[in-house]
């Protein structure tokens, strides 16, 4: 059985779970359910914390987990595992912030004392940048109060909305250490053909809630016009209708612009511009 990590609890875990549901796979019927058997599909669930979870999978003790990019950074697995897909939730910025005005780059980070519950990703992201800081302060959340409380002068933390730097009169400064959002990681150069089937089954959900599929009528000289408004996955499936100087299209659009192409194609002269929601896919 192919054995796969799930986040327990925690920012991650409510759509990871959810995201696994809409791939065909069982749902965990009670929170407090720590593994997982699902029969049909011939997987095993762990449900554990986030932050572990790039420990298991370095281990080879399971084959396959979710988590955060910037979780499995800060894990330092070194090779041992590796991100095959990203999941587009989760979303969130590792960043360097401080009293809102005091600083505006990491050249101010030399010999100042830095807050973080990211210690492997920061001291990485420091060694990468030959900066030197007195020393990093490993704490477990809230980090926000670590200056007001005094044990650092500059925080490196998960901003999301920016709402609980804004609350604690803080702003962020520099790039950002690292763009994370949710990912499927596994062990390095572990090749299965149930995770093929896993990822594709992810690839589906992803897909299903990015597009819709738009099906429209159109002037057989105008259907080239149409195919450059909607060029589609691949090509837009084209057929005949029983009026010869017309064609019906088919073709998948992005969801946050079907409103943008519809009025593009009535305006081109095409009709019964339907759109219908994607249940699943297999690209
Ligand atoms: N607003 C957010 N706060 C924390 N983590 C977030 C947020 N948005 C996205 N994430 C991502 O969720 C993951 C952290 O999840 P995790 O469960 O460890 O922490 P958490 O949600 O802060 O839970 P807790 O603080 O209860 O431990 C990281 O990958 C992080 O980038
Ligand atoms: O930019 P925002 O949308 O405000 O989100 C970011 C905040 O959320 C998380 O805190 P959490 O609530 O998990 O508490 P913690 O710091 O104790 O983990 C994170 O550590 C930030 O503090
Ligand atoms: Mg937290």
């Amino acid at each position: 059985m192919l054995r796969i990590a799930v986040p327990n609890k925690g920012s991650l875990s409510e759509a990871a779970s959810t995201m696994l549901q809409e791939a065909g796979y069982r749902k965990r019927r009670d929170t407090r359910e720590l593994v997982m058997v699902d029969e049909a599909n011939n997987v095993e669930f762990f449900f554990l914390r986030p932050r572990d979870i790039a420990v298991y999978v370095a281990a080879g003790t399971l084959d396959v987990g979710i988590t955060g990019r910037d979780l499995f950074r800060d894990a330092r697995t070194n090779g041992e595992a590796e991100e095959l897909m990203s999941l587009g939730f989760g979303r969130s910025t590792f960043r360097f912030a401080g009293p809102a005005g005091k600083y505006t780059s990491i050249d101010q980070l030399e010999g100042k004392r830095l807050a973080t519950s990211y210690d492997g990703l920061l001291k990485d992201y420091l060694a990468e940048h030959n900066i030197n800081v007195e020393n990093v302060v490993r704490l477990d959340g809230a980090v926000e109060s670590s200056i007001r409380l005094g044990v650092a002068d500059v925080i490196a933390d998960v901003v999301e909305t920016g709402n609980t730097l804004r609350a604690a009169g803080m702003d962020t400064f520099g790039e950002p250490i690292l763009v994370s959002e949710a990912v499927v990681i596994g062990r390095k150069g572990v090749s299965h053909r149930d995770i093929d089937t896993l990822l594709r089954r992810l690839q589906s959900v992803l897909v299903a809630r990015q597009y819709v599929l738009m099906d429209y009528n159109i002037p057989r000289e105008l259907a080239e016009e149409a195919r450059e408004l909607t060029p589609g996955f691949d090509a837009p499936t084209m057929s005949p209708l029983q009026d010869e100087s017309w064609v019906a299209m088919r073709v998948m659009v992005r969801k946050e612009e079907m409103n943008m192409v519809m009025d593009q194609l009535h305006t081109l002269g095409a009709r019964a511009i339907l759109v219908s929601a994607i249940l699943a896919t297999r690209i």
